[in-house]
């Protein structure tokens, strides 16, 4: 697998060939990268085997960076081949096939060898084998370019507009035989054409690129017919895409009606179309029904197992009748289908194709929605967990913050206790002090204050208090009266 990864080229005089380009290319497939002129096609095929380097991004070869690669290294496990065969003029066809072996120091008879097999491969005739290129047509010219570009058993071969300079009829059998290479070889193949016919003949994949380097859409050849991106790409795929896009269309799935068969044209004897067939029931033609006895012509029948709705329409209608005929695998005859069933169809499939797409369309809105959430969800756990790291963090604090103050209240008793101590060590060693006398009360006695009642001369029956002026009080009860207003 080739793969780009936001690629830029921007050559010295500030062209932007190939802008931010993303792609895969998979392996023993055919890319086809198709454009208009100038869009960077040439560009981007020339950067696979370094011989541009980009400006910005990245090209890997099975993950491994181009540019870890030797330019050497690569350029042998990548053929190449261009407009014209670009071969060398002074060498003959085998010494231009030989050219890769001959520089990877291949024994002389192992790269003969494989000139010659090559030669044939590409269909060839070894009568040419010793012939210059200007004494080949333009389409062998192509052939002996494929072949030489396949010589060492590349891994990739790269091509730029193999089949550009040959007219249509040889161009046509280039194709075929180069899917036919393909199919025996099987390998990473990256072509480069502007035109979408050949793209949608050979391609696997096609990537659309419009000027200005930029990837307009890639997919597979039905993808770009069914579900072009935008007004570009679906004019590029052109105006006949849904006639086109037929090609990609089974035929297997189409309702066939039955038929008269007869083994002699003459035996028809009845208006409705009668199909003569041979002893091992093989279509043979149409009963003329405007000449009894004569066979008008078959057109093409089709085998609807694997033949496409594209060939069951020409064969409808290239009927004399207005009939496809279906035929088995053997040849048999399977049954008869009319152009306007097979459009119908072609609609039938078309609106099942429109209700997968709105489904996948629905269905990737639903995958971006849920993405969406998945998201939302994951930055809400991160908070939370955020949050939660805080109040751990937090918890942490107040811990040590009642510790420390656990910490301070036993210094506090601790410091309470030896005050305490030394306090009661500092009593036990004073002498007692003398007690201290508190000076009288000074004292008024009011007479109307006295009560009346059980009062004798003693004083105060009730309490025993002196009256003020009893000379006797303070002399003989000093120590009472001391203890009494304190
Ligand atoms: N060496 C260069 N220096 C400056 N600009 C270049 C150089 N080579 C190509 N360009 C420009 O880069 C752009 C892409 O060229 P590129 O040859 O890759 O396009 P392309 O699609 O292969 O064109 P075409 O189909 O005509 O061959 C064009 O505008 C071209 O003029």
């Amino acid at each position: 697998m080739i793969e780009f990864k936001s690629v830029t080229k921007t050559y010295r005089d500030g062209t932007t060939a190939v802008h931010d380009l993303s792609l895969v290319i998979p392996s023993d497939k055919i890319t086809v990268i198709v454009g208009p002129s100038g869009c960077g096609k040439t560009t981007t095929l020339r950067m696979i085997n370094r011989m541009l380097e980009p400006t910005s991004g990245q090209i890997t070869w099975d993950r491994n960076p181009l540019r870890n690669i030797r330019k050497t290294q690569l350029r042998r496990e990548m053929g190449y081949v261009i407009q014209s065969g670009g071969l060398f003029p002074h060498r003959t066809v085998l010494e231009n096939i030989q050219t890769v072996p001959h520089l990877l120091g291949w024994k002389k008879d192992r790269s003969q060898g494989r000139a010659e097999e090559l030669l044939a491969m590409v269909g060839l005739e070894s009568r040419l084998a010793n012939r210059y290129p200007s004494q080949l047509s333009g389409g062998q010219q192509q052939r002996v370019g494929v072949a030489r570009a396949l010589a060492a058993d590349p891994r990739v071969l790269l091509m730029d507009e193999p089949f550009s300079a040959v007219d249509p009829v040889v161009r046509a059998d280039l194709h075929e035989q180069f899917l036919e290479i393909q199919r025996q070889v099987g390998k990473t193949i990256v072509m480069i054409t502007h035109d979408i016919d050949e793209a949608i003949k050979l391609g696997d994949q096609i990537a659309i690129m419009r000027v200005g380097g930029v990837l307009a859409q890639v997919g597979s050849p039905q993808q770009l017919l069914e579900e072009p991106v935008d007004d570009f790409v679906a004019g590029f795929v052109g105006k006949d895409r849904g006639y086109r896009g037929l090609s990609f269309t089974s035929a297997s799935g189409l309702p066939l009606g039955s038929v008269q068969l007869v083994r002699d044209a003459a035996s028809a004897r009845t208006d409705a179309p009668v199909l003569v067939v041979d002893e091992n029931a093989n279509p043979l033609g149409w009963a003329d029904r405007t000449r009894p006895g004569q066979v008008q012509m078959l057109g093409t029948t089709f085998e609807p197992d694997t033949d496409t709705m594209r060939m069951a329409l020409d064969s409808a209608l290239n009927s004399p009748v207005g009939l496809a005929v279906a035929v088995a695998q053997n040849g048999r005859f399977a049954g008869v289908v009319t152009a306007s069933q097979i459009l119908d169809q072609v609609r039938h499939l078309k609106a099942s194709v429109a209700d997968a797409i709105a489904a996948r369309a629905e269905a990737d809105a639903a995958r971006v929605e849920a993405e969406a959430a998945r998201k939302e969800a994951e930055s809400v756990r991160q908070e939370a967990s955020r949050i939660a790291a805080d109040a751990d963090a937090e918890a942490d604090e107040a811990a040590r913050i009642e510790a420390a103050i656990k910490a301070a209240e036993e210094k506090e008793e601790q410091a309470r206790s030896a005050e305490q101590a030394a306090a009661a060590k500092e009593a036990a060693t004073t002498p007692a002090p003398t007690p201290t006398v508190e000076p009288e009360q000074e004292w008024t006695w009011d007479p109307a204050a006295e009560p009346k009642v059980g009062r004798t001369d003693a004083g105060d029956a009730e309490t025993g208090d002196p009256r003020p002026g009893d000379s006797t009080a303070g002399d003989s009860n000093a120590g009472d009266a001391e203890s009494h207003y304190r």
